[in-house]
């Protein structure tokens, strides 16, 4: 793995922008709809012809089709062709051509009629030589296949009358293998959620990238899962990527790898950072060291536990490979912070809501140390959150690393319910600090608007204890010099493959040995 910890290419505005190779690149980047739009435009501008798009598109559906099944004739029901009002209904027409050129028995149903099309959908509808029936809820009873083209990157508003009824009926035909065209009708591609009704598909065919909407919840799944999102070159030249300037990608090492800390030869403790954890208080304090562990096991070459007198002795006699140290006061704790090789502080698990977390966090911030905050480190500022807003331009000093509950609390301005992605990235723009939203879809957020879907935590990492891991694994990372952004994304995807690793009925003490196995 290639990479350098110091790299900084440009200044852009007012944050220090780390080159993103994942916004460039086809595997990594997520189009939102407009920009997936805008791609196809781009590629006609670039003299590929819109038709010819569309027929490459349609084709690799039909395609898609076919392999999933051994011969037409083993079907005991027809392909259902569901066709809507716009380019996506377009597609549809273009599958089922080639499907009935391949001996497929194919059913199309149009919402509407073939006049009522306009463009390139009004053209591939003249060109099918099949019958074009009317769309009704019943049409697609005992189909084996259901090929839904109702609805792409157009859908402009939630789904209802005809088009619900029909998407209903989909879903109520369970043994019918249902393959989306582009994006699952109802699907919104941008923020993951069903705008009215959805089909549920088992697989989906999407063109040149991914959307947010097949890596975000509950989207992932009603796109088919992960392995069943199949990707398809259909002709639009990667270049234009340079210049739609996509700001959201999937979490994978691609987005990140560059900037991952290399062990030089020369490496020893000293150079590869100290991060001290403030040690939490009874009852909570395993959390702390769980923290420290992930930080130690992450690379970094120091980790400080600096816990409250009254919990000396307990976390002195716990840990062999942490350096524990004893505070009386606020004041005391500070005063480690003089020392200069400490490059990373991480304050929450098991820290104890109120002032005392506060001020000590507010300590922290003003001697400009970097710095993750989590769980009571965050909910000690609930109510107050603008108290945190970074203004200091450059380097990103600040990871805010709230599950659902805690953002909600922390950042009531943002509610959830109008999607994840855009919740995390309002907060982290208005606090000029990354934004790390845990959850199935963690996402990782930069306040400059770029954002990271994570998509390969297994469903048993959520238990008590791996969110103070994760911290760890932050912190380890940027002691390193891994900046912050990339550091949170690296730490939140190798938390997911450590716990792929720890497998089911995991805790969350059993990942800190499986974090160096798993990193680079
Ligand atoms: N461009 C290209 O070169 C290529 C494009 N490709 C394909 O095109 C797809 C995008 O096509 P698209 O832009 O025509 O959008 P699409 O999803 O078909 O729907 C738009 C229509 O739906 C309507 N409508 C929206 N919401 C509605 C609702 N709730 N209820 C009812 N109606 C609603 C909307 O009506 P309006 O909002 O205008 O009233 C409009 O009529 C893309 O996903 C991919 O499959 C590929 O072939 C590759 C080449
Ligand atoms: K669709």
């Amino acid at each position: 793995m290639v990479g350098t910890n110091t790299q900084t290419i440009a200044k852009s505005n007012d944050w220090t922008v780390y080159p993103s190779p994942g916004f460039y690149n086809s595997d990594c980047v997520l189009l939102r709809p407009e920009e997936s739009i805008k791609a196809d435009a781009l590629a006609v501008e670039a003299g590929i012809s819109s038709v010819q798009l569309m027929e490459t598109a349609g084709k690799s559906v039909a395609t898609v089709v076919a392999q999933a099944v051994s011969a037409p004739s083993d079907l005991a029901g027809p392909v259902c062709v569901l066709c809507g009002p716009g380019n996506n209904g377009g597609d549809g027409f273009v599958a089922a051509r080639y499907l009935e050129d391949w001996g497929f028995p194919v059913k199309l149903y149009l919402v509407g009629k073939v006049s009522d099309l306009s463009g390139d959908a009004h053209y591939m509808a003249e060109r099918f030589e099949g019958t074009v029936n009317q769309a009704t809820p019943d049409c697609v009873k005992g189909a084996s296949i259901i090929l839904d083209a109702l609805f792409g990157a157009g859908l402009s508003r939630p789904v209802s009358g005809i088009y619900a009824d029909l998407i209903e009926a989909v879903n109520h035909e369970e043994d019918a293998l249902t393959i989306a065209i582009d994006l699952p009708s109802g699907l919104d591609g941008a923020t993951g959620q069903a705008l009215g009704s959805c089909v549920k598909a088992d697989v989906t065919v999407t063109f040149f990238t991914r959307k947010p909407g097949h890596v975000l919840l509950p989207g992932r799944f009603l796109s088919g899962g992960s392995d069943h999102i199949h990707v398809m070159d259909i002709g639009i030249p990667t270049k234009t990527l340079t210049d739609i300037q996509a700001k959201t990608g999937e979490n994978i090492p691609l987005a990140w790898q560059h900037l991952y800390p290399i062990t030089s030869p020369f490496a020893h403790k000293y150079n590869k950072g100290h991060v001290l954890v403030l040690g939490g208080r009874e009852p909570t304090l395993g959390a702390s060291r769980l923290t420290s562990m992930a930080a130690l096991r992450s690379g970094a070459g120091l980790v400080s536990l600096a816990c409250p007198s009254e919990s000396y002795s307990v976390q002195a006699t716990a840990l062999t490979d942490i350096m524990v140290r004893r505070f009386d006061s606020n004041f005391g704790f500070l005063g480690f912070l003089d020392d200069p090789r400490l490059n990373v502080v991480t304050i929450g698990p098991g820290a104890g809501v109120g002032e005392k977390t506060n001020e000590l966090v507010l300590g922290v911030l003003k001697r400009d140390i970097p710095c993750v905050l989590d769980a009571d480190g965050l909910l000690s500022f609930v109510g107050r959150s603008k108290k945190l807003k970074r203004k200091s331009k450059g380097d990103l000093k600040l990871v805010l690393t709230p599950h659902e509950g805690e953002f909600t609390r922390l950042f009531p301005e943002y509610p959830l319910s109008e999607g994840r992605l855009m919740a995390a990235r309002s907060a982290a723009a208005d606090m000029g600090a990354v934004v790390v939203l845990k959850g199935a879809d963690t996402i990782i957020a930069h306040p400059d608007g770029r954002a990271y879907i994570n998509s390969n935590a297994p469903t048993w990492l959520s238990v008590a204890g791996t969110g103070d891991v994760l911290a760890g694994m932050i912190a380890g990372l940027m002691a390193q010099g891994m900046p912050a952004f990339e550091a949170s994304s690296a730490a939140v995807y190798f938390h997911s493959e450590s716990a792929m690793t720890a497998g089911k009925g995991m805790i969350a003490s059993d990942l800190l040995p499986i974090i160096a196995r798993v990193l680079p």
